[in-house]
């Protein structure tokens, strides 16, 4: 670790600190996931960090369970070429700015990193013209609009190992992963079961759609229900918020046992889930895949077909590529069932997957990262 020669500063509550940091990751879980990665290391670093986020329902259900990091909520809208989409980004955008502006000058931040998404552009514009240091971070295996534009005011893009971005200067380019939050680390199976009120006895199969749900996993998983339970298969399915209400149902098993079926909109849990489940049906979201590396959960992921520059299919690529997971694309839905009950009943199987997921990176990125940044700030003048 490089020692900390970062510039002291003084805190707003009265202690210190060494430096503050703002993080720009609103917009979707898998933005905001990595950001709150990033803060919780550089506290444990001794820095201070402010997570800019948007006002979508996602980020403020997820940092429900950060009351110790500090969230401020900026404007700003996706980019679209429709009429009033894209007036409202214009607007958005710019009070966006205003806002970023304000943040650096007030905060004095000795680093600003962006996650991507559409909260980004406005503060990395702010703190490249008052002379901050400015870092970007990919997750996915295609690089997304706001990071391809923003590239070029960076002093850091970080992007998966094995991608690139032409034309920056040497240097800037740095390869990590996504960093993943402190809480997300696999936990004894019983206790997880437990935690979720699961019977460690019996197999567990998770649909988790990412940060919004999907739609289609949901409805797969009610409409296989009934085959889950005969096999005394219990279910947890994170719907997804706004995509049904929380329910617990209690079914029978052809051994006549019972067996649970969990449907819940969002999973505070996430480390359990992971730890509980010997399947996940997900999406390929670099969020999802990150942490399902990080539990060493066996999954069969369904691409999300819309994404950016479907860059859900490159992610899934490289994982299935890893042996680390099974891909299915969402035109062959009907292959799911047959996939997921072969798996479920193949334990040597899924300890392969397992064996394959725990050789993958587990720790190094977020260290790679705070160090970077650290050094960064070490040969930074100081912000205007
Ligand atoms: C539709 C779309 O374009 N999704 C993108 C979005 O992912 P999206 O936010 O959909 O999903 P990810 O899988 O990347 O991340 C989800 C994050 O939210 C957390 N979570 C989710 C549900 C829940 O109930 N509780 C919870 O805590 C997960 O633990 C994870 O940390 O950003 C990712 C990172 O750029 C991209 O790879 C995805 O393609």
């Amino acid at each position: 670790m490089v020692a900390h020669r970062a510039r002291l500063r003084p805190a707003v509550d009265g202690g210190t600190f060494l430096s503050t940091y703002l993080i720009s990751c609103g917009g979707t879980g898998g933005h905001l996931s990595p950001g709150i990665a990033l803060a919780e290391g550089l506290a444990s670093r001794g820095h201070k960090a402010t997570l800019l986020i948007s006002q979508k329902r996602v980020d403020a259900r997820l940092i429900e369970k950060y009351p110790d990091l500090n969230f401020v909520p900026i404007p700003g809208a996706p980019f679209t070429l429709q009429p009033g989409g894209f007036v409202k980004f214009i607007v958005s955008q710019t009070k966006g700015f205003f806002v970023s502006m304000k943040l650096v000058r007030t905060l004095k931040p000795a680093g600003i990193v962006g996650f991507g998404g559409f909260t980004t552009a406005a503060i990395i514009v702010a703190g490249r013209l008052r002379g901050v240091p400015v870092a970007l971070h990919e997750a996915n295996r295609v690089p997304g609009r706001a990071i391809r534009t923003l590239a070029r005011f960076s002093r850091r893009v970080y992007l998966p190992p094995g991608i690139n971005l032409p034309g920056l200067r040497e240097g800037v380019i740095r390869h990590a992963g996504l960093p993943v939050r402190r809480e997300i680390t696999r936990l004894p199976r019983e206790e997880a079961c437990r935690l979720l009120g699961l019977d460690p006895s019996k197999k567990v199969l998770s649909i988790f759609g990412g940060s919004q749900g999907a739609t289609v996993l949901n409805d797969w998983a009610r409409r296989e229900l009934p085959q889950l339970a005969l096999e005394g298969i219990q279910l947890y399915c994170v719907t997804g918020l706004g995509k049904g209400m929380a329910e617990v149902q209690t079914l029978t098993a052809a051994d006549r046992s019972k067996v649970t079926a969990v449907f819940s909109p969002f999973c505070d849990q996430v480390a359990a889930l992971l730890s509980a489940s010997d399947l996940v049906i997900g999406r390929a979201g670099a969020g999802s895949i990150a942490e399902l590396i990080r539990c060493e959960t066996p999954a069969i992921v369904l691409p999300y077909p819309h994404a950016a520059d479907d860059h859900q299919r490159a992610n899934a690529v490289w994982f299935e590529q890893q042996g680390a997971g099974l891909v299915i694309e969402q035109t062959k839905l009907p292959e799911l069932t047959a996939a997921v009950f072969s798996l479920l009943r193949d334990d040597a199987r899924r300890q392969s997957i397992r064996a394959h997921l725990n050789r993958l990176d587990h720790e190094a990125t977020l260290t790679l990262i705070l160090d970077d940044l650290e050094n960064l700030n070490a040969g930074a003048k100081p912000a205007a």
